[in-house]
């Protein structure tokens, strides 16, 4: 089934479109936790525990999973997502020549979905575009300050960069599996993109920590109700100074956050 499906499915069960990013810096998850031998699981595992119902997905983002003892913690994770009836949306934000991406995209035989990079074209998104089962999302607007560096640039033809990033995607969409990364931080973007790709389903992230515009994250981030609002730290480490008693904390921001996004659908 279609990821866009299953996401939409998802996103009816449990009323919600936050996407709930696993991004357990060891430096701060909760000091009881370092006694186990993968921290990163033990907390990840309690924050699914806490938050799965109110997840659409849940969203690891690789960077913080590059050891070995990182990868064993992922593969737990994803697969207690997954057995809490979660799709798992991991950020990798991959892309490369040809014999090296199609390793790359071996990935999708474990999770549902990922983030990608444009930067080297097509074919560098080759094999995850063709996998008609995986969600594939194509960076275009990022949050950060420097992403106007490249993808504000106007090209000959007047349009920055990220709308022509926009047009590809919007084309590569053969399978019915392309959406768009655009920041909570860009809601005059985001508002534009919407106009131009109607189709194309957002996954915008820059809320909470980044402080990005929650409004205009739902308000243009859905297409036809499927998109997703992703925050990372300002649920998981919500309980940060509370010790052990922390994943209560991140319940109670799971929930606050798909309640404040629901308002704006
Ligand atoms: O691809 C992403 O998810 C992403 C794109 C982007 O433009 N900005 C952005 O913050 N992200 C990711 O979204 C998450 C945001 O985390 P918080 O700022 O803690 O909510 C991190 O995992 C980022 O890597």
């Amino acid at each position: 089934m279609n990821f866009f499906d299953r996401l939409h499915d998802r996103i009816r069960t449990v009323d919600s479109v936050v996407s709930i990013g696993l991004d357990p810096d060891l430096d701060r998850i909760p000091d009881h936790l370092h006694e186990y031998d993968l921290p990163r699981w033990a907390f990840n595992r309690r924050i699914i525990d806490a938050t799965h119902e109110h997840a659409a997905v849940f969203k690891p983002n690789a960077a913080f999973y590059e050891d070995p003892d990182g990868w064993a913690a992922l593969e737990e994770t994803v697969a207690y997502a997954h057995g809490k009836g979660v799709p798992v949306l991991l950020d990798a934000k991959r892309a490369d020549i040809g014999n090296t991406t199609r390793q790359y995209a071996r990935i999708l035989e474990t999770v549902d979905a990922i983030t990608v990079n444009p930067y080297m074209g097509r074919d560098s998104l080759q094999p995850f575009l063709a996998d008609e089962e995986a969600g594939v999302f194509v960076l275009c607007r990022t949050s950060n300050p420097g992403g106007e560096d490249l993808q504000d640039l106007e090209l000959e033809t007047g349009e920055p960069v990220y709308e022509r990033v926009a047009a590809l995607a919007d084309l590569w969409n053969e399978n019915d599996n392309v959406g768009l990364v655009v920041g909570a931080t860009k809601p005059e973007e985001l508002e534009d993109l919407r106009e131009q790709v109607p189709d194309l389903p957002f996954l915008v992230p820059g809320i909470g920590a980044q402080g990005g515009d929650a409004e205009a994250a739902v308000e243009y981030g859905l297409a036809d109700g499927v998109g997703l609002v992703n925050s990372s730290r300002g649920i998981i480490f919500a309980g940060e100074d509370r010790g052990e008693e922390f994943a209560k904390a991140s319940e109670r921001a799971a929930k606050r956050l798909k309640k404040r996004l629901n308002r704006y659908r």
